[in-house]
């Protein structure tokens, strides 16, 4: 079994690897760590794994996590640069679920999160975890940074269009709207239900930082500078992100239907649905898909893509054990094969 340690084991991408390697048949959770509740039992935390780990959290320590083949960051931004160069030069693999790997321009990062990259030619050399685009260079990647959950789906619902030069590459619309747990378990006024529930809001308007990494992930598929507006909003859900994508046809007449069910044929997580489907959020919870639907509005000119995902796995921590399995040379979907939970 490879050997995996997850830091940042209380959080909700933490505890969601947890679920998943559970049901993975060729690796296996052996250290998990938290500074707040070392020595609890994990599933004392977490009933819901009560069966399937008996693991304790322990303090993050870096000879115990070196003895890992694998090692995920599930930690806020700022932490895995400083702890993962010295785990990759023993021969430890690295996936990040934060935004350490992501952004390749040293400046641009320190524009958005307001710190100074600490692992500059770690960062030179780490792959950006999106299979459906740098599959190849994530097989050979050390260290892998795992993309935040709206560019997953804004990413993947706009790859077809750009790749195929059929829109503008500028005046894009990305409406995208996510569940709480994207703001991650610890404690926040914004997070309280009676702030959340029975209200929507939009936040981030004046910028939010995954705006750089979209830009970055649609300048790489369309190889060439692409622009675009995105406004993030809050929805009353637990899980789900719900990106409705608009763009301007530049090549009338182009079968949109086709261009997307061919481009996806072999992806084993992006399900293109039914022409003139309106896929919803729970037809994703739980599961690692992103489902899409892409239609052609009333003028003829507007192409609007509707993708969705669950921002926990497609949107960080399957996507996670799906890059870690490109990186181990497994099967794409170990661990991965639970069906979506509905209603
Ligand atoms: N929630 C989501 O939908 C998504 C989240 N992400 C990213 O994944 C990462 C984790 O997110 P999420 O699980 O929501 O976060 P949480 O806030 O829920 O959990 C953070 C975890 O990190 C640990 N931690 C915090 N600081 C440190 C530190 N300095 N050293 C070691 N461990 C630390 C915490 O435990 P303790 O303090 O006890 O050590 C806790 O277990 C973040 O970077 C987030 O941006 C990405 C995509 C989607
Ligand atoms: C609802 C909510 O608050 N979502 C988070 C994004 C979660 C995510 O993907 O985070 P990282 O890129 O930081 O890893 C936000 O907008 O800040």
């Amino acid at each position: 079994m490879i050997k995996v340690g997850i830091v940042g084991g209380t959080g909700y991408t933490g505890a969601e690897l947890l679920r998943l390697f559970a049901q993975h048949p060729q690796a296996e959770v052996s250290l998990l760590t938290s500074r707040k509740e070392a020595g609890q039992r994990a599933d004392a935390l977490f009933p819901h794994l009560r069966g399937h780990c008996d693991l304790s959290f322990s303090e993050p320590d870096a000879a115990a996590l070196a003895r890992c083949d694998a090692v995920f960051f599930a930690t806020p931004h700022g932490t895995a640069m400083e702890m993962a160069p010295s785990l990759v030069d023993k021969g430890v693999k690295v996936v990040d679920l934060s935004a350490d790997f992501r952004l390749r321009d040293r400046g641009v990062f320190k524009q958005w999160y307001k710190l100074d990259h600490s692992a500059a030619s770690m960062l030179d050399e780490a792959v950006y975890g999106l299979p459906e685009v740098h599959r190849d260079a994530i097989r050979k990647a050390r260290v892998v940074g795992n993309p935040g959950c709206y560019p997953t789906a804004v990413q993947l619902g706009l790859l077809p269009l750009l790749e195929a030069g059929v829109i503008e590459f500028e005046g894009i619309v990305a409406d995208c709207k996510s569940g709480v747990s994207g703001a991650g378990r610890e404690a926040k006024v914004g997070s309280l239900f009676s702030e959340v529930s029975d209200s929507f809001k939009a936040y981030g308007v004046a910028g939010h930082r995954h705006l750089p990494e979209i830009e970055q992930g649609l300048a790489d598929i369309a190889k060439k500078p692409v622009a675009l507006s995105f406004v993030p909003h809050l929805l009353p859900l637990v899980r789900g992100i719900h990106a409705t994508l608009y763009a301007r046809l530049t090549t009338p007449g182009v079968d949109l239907q086709a261009l997307f069910e061919q481009r996806y044929a072999s992806e084993p997580f992006v399900d293109v649905a039914p022409a003139g489907d309106h896929p919803e959020t729970r037809g994703v919870r739980g599961g690692n898909t992103c489902r899409i639907a892409v239609h052609l509005a009333p003028d003829r000119r507007t192409v609007i893509v509707l993708s969705v995902i669950d921002n926990l796995v497609k949107g960080a921590s399957g996507q996670a054990v799906q890059n870690f399995n490109l990186m181990f040379g497994l099967d794409e979907q170990a661990g991965l094969q639970a069906l979506p939970l509905a209603p």
